[in-house]
């Protein structure tokens, strides 16, 4: 692991900005170098305002989005549409407008099956796992995606990974989470050694109430308190905060 980055914005909006116009130009800066690009999305306020100011900005057309491919982190459990699908909500966002304008194929889109698709959050994880793998370098498990992006909870969960879970100690690439804490109870998630498979995570974290979180993150806290703790890139993990996120009591 090298580098880590805190960045601190003044607020949510900022915040959201700042990380899209970033992740703009990282697709930009990594295209010019290697192809595909693969992009990990997170759920959560955060992570959906990014994807938002994503869309509005005017870089959104200097990106050749027929070599991205567009993945994530986590899913809650839901059939397709669902408006609690982070998948649903990161296609409003984002999604169907560079489908729709930029060229982005829908078969570079990667959503986590649902009960519709899936018998269980297990089969889910597993189809999952095969098409990462599918994507993936020869002898990896995974792509090693250019960025992958994480929202925080205030409890320190990232992904669906959460405070005591057993999913923390899930091997392999994918796990099927039951009793999340934070409904829906059924979800589906990357686990650690994906994630850290990743050249760049970046945690988007805005709020009070995810302060004391991301300083005890960012103290080195264990990953079984503060999952946050245990995520880092194999270049570079940024933290990418609001002054009330980064302002712990
Ligand atoms: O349920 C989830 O929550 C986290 C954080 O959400 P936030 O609204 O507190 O920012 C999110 O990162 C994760 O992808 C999602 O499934």
């Amino acid at each position: 692991m090298t580098g880590r980055l805190v960045v601190v914005h003044p607020d949510a909006d900022v915040l959201a900005q700042a990380a899209a116009a970033r992740l703009l130009t990282r697709l930009l800066d990594v295209q010019s170098v290697r192809r595909p690009v693969h992009v990990v999305l997170t759920g959560g306020t955060v992570g959906i305002r990014t994807l938002a100011a994503a869309a509005a900005s005017p870089l959104v057309g200097a990106v050749d989005w027929s070599g991205v491919h567009l993945w994530w982190g986590d899913e809650r459990y839901l059939p397709a549409g669902d408006p609690d699908r982070n998948e649903t909500q990161a296609r409003a966002a984002l999604l169907d407008a560079l489908t729709a304008s930029w060229g982005l194929p829908e078969g570079n889109v990667h959503p986590m099956a649902g009960p519709d698709a899936a018998d269980s959050p297990e089969a889910s994880a597993q189809a999952y796992a095969a098409e990462l793998a599918a994507h993936a370098e020869a002898g990896a498990a995974a792509p090693a995606f250019d960025v992958l992006l994480l929202g925080m909870g205030p409890d320190g969960h990232v992904a669906s990974l959460f405070p005591g879970h057993e999913a923390l100690a899930a091997g392999g690439t994918t796990v099927g989470v039951h009793h999340s804490p934070k409904p829906p109870a059924e979800r589906v998630s990357l686990t650690f050694e994906a994630v850290n498979a990743a050249r760049e995570v970046w945690v988007v974290a805005a709020g009070a109430e995810k302060a004391e979180q991301a300083a005890a993150a960012l103290a080195g806290h264990t990953v079984t308190e503060v999952p946050a703790s245990g995520v880092h890139g194999t270049d570079r993990t940024l933290w990418l905060l609001d002054t009330a996120a980064s302002d712990a009591p």
